[in-house]
């Protein structure tokens, strides 16, 4: 049996005398658990990683478990004069880290983000940074802990193909290290690539997932010699890495993928169906 990191039970939530954003909403997260919420705008998915992550407490209900736990908020606060490296820096020392290591591990998780040496070297205000740059910025920060349970808001959301490759190492090697990964997203597609289980948020209510259809099924082709901006039908996700793209694709767009692929002169390294989801789920309708 595995044990649970972190616990909501009948969890509401309510905002002054508006109607309640949450209703009798549990979830337990537990280590090696990736788990994806889905939702429309306002459903409430902030609401609840917020109360996931402590920095907001629930009208009703209750959350249990104390784990060290990393977030990365839906808007990250870059309006500072401070540079990334000075900011992650302090952040990491109000956590407890001596100076040394808030530095190091600031300077490793840019470095990884792939932010460019200007912004990384603290040339650039965080003002000034793009969104995606800005988003990186903020997942080192969610990261700098070395967090049991990691809570991100859209994390995908603004990112460069390059980071999403990024993202998706970060949140296996969570998962593979014992610790928990939970996140919003709009898309189901992109939830789906990187879950354990989904639920979407609808009503106030986390509903459960159903099983995952064939038409659901993926593969995932590496090719050589592609342009990285390529987006073919039936495309999920696309990360390059050291020259080579990695596409995710609806299987049923695989033929086609390829096909188009070697037309344009790809060389293909790898296609595989993916099955390391043992319990992602196909979402309910919108
Ligand atoms: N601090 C707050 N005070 C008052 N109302 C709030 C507050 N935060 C959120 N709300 C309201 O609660 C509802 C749910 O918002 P929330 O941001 O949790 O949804 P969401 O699913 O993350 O939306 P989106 O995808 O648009 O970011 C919305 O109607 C929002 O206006």
């Amino acid at each position: 049996m595995t044990t649970s990191l972190l616990s909501l039970r009948d969890v509401g939530k309510r905002y002054g005398r508006a109607p309640a954003v949450l209703a009798g909403v549990s979830l337990d997260v537990a280590g090696g658990d990736v788990i994806g919420i889905l939702g429309g705008n306002g459903s409430g998915k902030s609401t609840l990683l917020r109360i996931l992550a402590a920095v907001a407490r629930p009208s009703t209900g209750t959350r249990t478990g104390h784990p060290v736990l990393g977030y990365l908020p839906d808007r990250f606060p870059a309006g500072h004069r401070m540079r990334a490296p000075a900011y992650l820096a302090h952040l990491g020392r109000a956590g407890g880290l001596s100076t040394r290591d808030a530095s190091t591990r600031a300077a490793a998780w840019l470095r990884r983000l792939e932010l460019t040496s200007a912004e990384r070297d603290g040339a650039v205000p965080l003002r000034e940074l793009s969104k995606g740059n800005a988003q990186k910025v903020g997942l080192a920060q969610a990261l700098l802990h070395d967090p049991d349970v990691l809570v991100m808001d859209e994390p995908f959301s603004g990112l460069d193909r390059s980071a999403h490759g990024v993202l998706a190492d970060v949140i296996a090697e969570r998962r593979e290290q014992g610790g928990a990964v939970v996140f919003s997203e709009h898309r189901t597609e992109v939830a789906a690539a990187h879950t354990t289980a989904l639920y979407r948020l609808s009503g106030g209510r986390l509903i459960p997932a159903v099983p995952t259809s064939p038409a659901t099924a993926r593969m995932r082709i590496v090719l050589t010699g592609t342009d990285p901006e390529w987006a073919p039908d039936g495309l999920i996700s696309s990360t390059v890495r050291d020259e080579r793209t990695e596409l995710l694709v609806h299987a049923e767009h695989c033929d086609a993928v390829l096909a188009e692929a070697l037309r344009n002169g790809a060389s293909v390294r790898e296609v595989r169906e993916v099955r390391d989801l043992p319990d992602a789920r196909e979402v309910l309708p919108e």
